[in-house]
């Protein structure tokens, strides 16, 4: 008998009880966190939470205070320096020369971080689709192609995990849109890792596979983006005449106790409780004119609220 062998992958980040303290205080305090080879890790948390203090410690560029990092499985300070040439970076935008084209920029960046291959400034700008900038001096870039250029930078040493702090930031609709497709790209078809920070929760959905939600310094939760889709429920939303009332009515006539109305004043109604056909006859049966009606499709910035929200009490 042949019997199919599951194998988990391997983590290529963990954090484990990691704190960081600054003369102002903690920026992060005991905070654990894991990213799984594969995944596209969107980081989310409000200003100042500390996502920015813990891709610095990835980096190295800062220390914690207390606990310890795993990258790739390594822990020692050699190893993990060693480590980090796997990993990319984009947390504060590479200086550019602002006379110099995309390849001449990347050339020079080729040079100094020691990078032997020389195809990779060509595979590099491929990736970020700058092949067709020519001398074009990055000083006449938009703030898209510097970003696309700055991940460039980041692409050179062949990285399995990219850390990307806020890559979307500023960026214009068809910025945000070209962004997604590269980062989409280089974690399918190359099995990047990624961990991403964004505010922009409705962007960051389009693109996660696992979300961890940080606050003030420590990690609330991590969760699969599937998870945090079925977790929440959609919702069927009516608006009517006298909600209040009509609530009643259709508890009573649909036999389901959890109708409400929302702060806007619509009846609200979860979809998998209710038949929407039974609910459209019940409706007309008793004459209740439906003034408006959509759903509420379950969504990161909704689940984000409802937890920080639950936190913060
Ligand atoms: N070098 C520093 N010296 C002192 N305090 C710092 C330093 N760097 C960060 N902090 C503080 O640590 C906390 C976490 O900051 P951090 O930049 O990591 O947050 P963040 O989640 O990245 O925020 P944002 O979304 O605004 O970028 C903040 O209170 C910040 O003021």
């Amino acid at each position: 008998m042949i019997r199919g062998v599951f194998r988990l992958k391997p983590a290529v980040f963990e954090a484990r009880n990691v704190s960081k303290q600054y003369r102002s205080g903690f920026a992060l305090q005991g905070l654990d966190m894991k990213i799984m080879e594969g995944d596209i890790y969107g980081f989310v948390g409000e200003n100042g939470a500390g996502k920015t203090t813990l891709m610095k410690i990835i980096g190295g560029l800062v220390q914690p205070t207390d606990g310890r990092i795993l990258l790739f499985g390594q822990q020692g300070k050699k190893e993990l320096c060693a480590a980090r040439r796997r990993v990319g970076f984009l947390i504060e935008m590479p200086a550019l020369y602002p006379h110099m084209s995309a390849e001449e920029n990347l050339t020079f960046y080729h040079h100094v971080l020691g990078i032997r291959n020389p195809k990779r400034i060509g595979e590099a700008l491929r990736a970020v689709a700058l092949t067709d900038t020519g001398n074009k001096r990055t000083s006449e870039y938009s703030l898209g192609m510097r970003q696309r250029l700055g991940l460039a930078v980041a692409l050179l040493g062949s990285p399995q995990l990219l850390v990307l702090d806020e890559p979307i930031n500023g960026l214009d609709p068809a910025g945000i849109v070209d962004m997604r497709h590269i980062l989409e790209r280089l974690a399918k078809e190359e099995g990047v890792t990624i961990l991403i920070s964004s505010h922009i929760l409705g962007e960051l959905q389009l693109l996660a596979t696992r979300y961890g939600f940080i606050h003030k310094g420590s990690l609330v939760q991590e969760i699969a983006a599937g998870e945090l889709l079925k977790s929440a429920q959609a919702m069927i939303c009516i608006a009517a005449p006298n909600a209040e009332k009509t609530a009643e009515l259709l508890k009573q006539r649909l036999q389901i106790p959890d109708i409400s109305v929302n702060t806007a004043g619509e009846l609200q109604i979860p979809k998998a409780s209710v038949d929407l056909e039974r609910l459209m006859a019940v409706l007309l049966q008793e004459g209740i004119p439906v003034e408006g009606f959509n759903l509420s499709v379950p969504n990161l910035e909704h689940y984000y609220m409802d937890l920080i929200g639950g936190v913060k009490r």
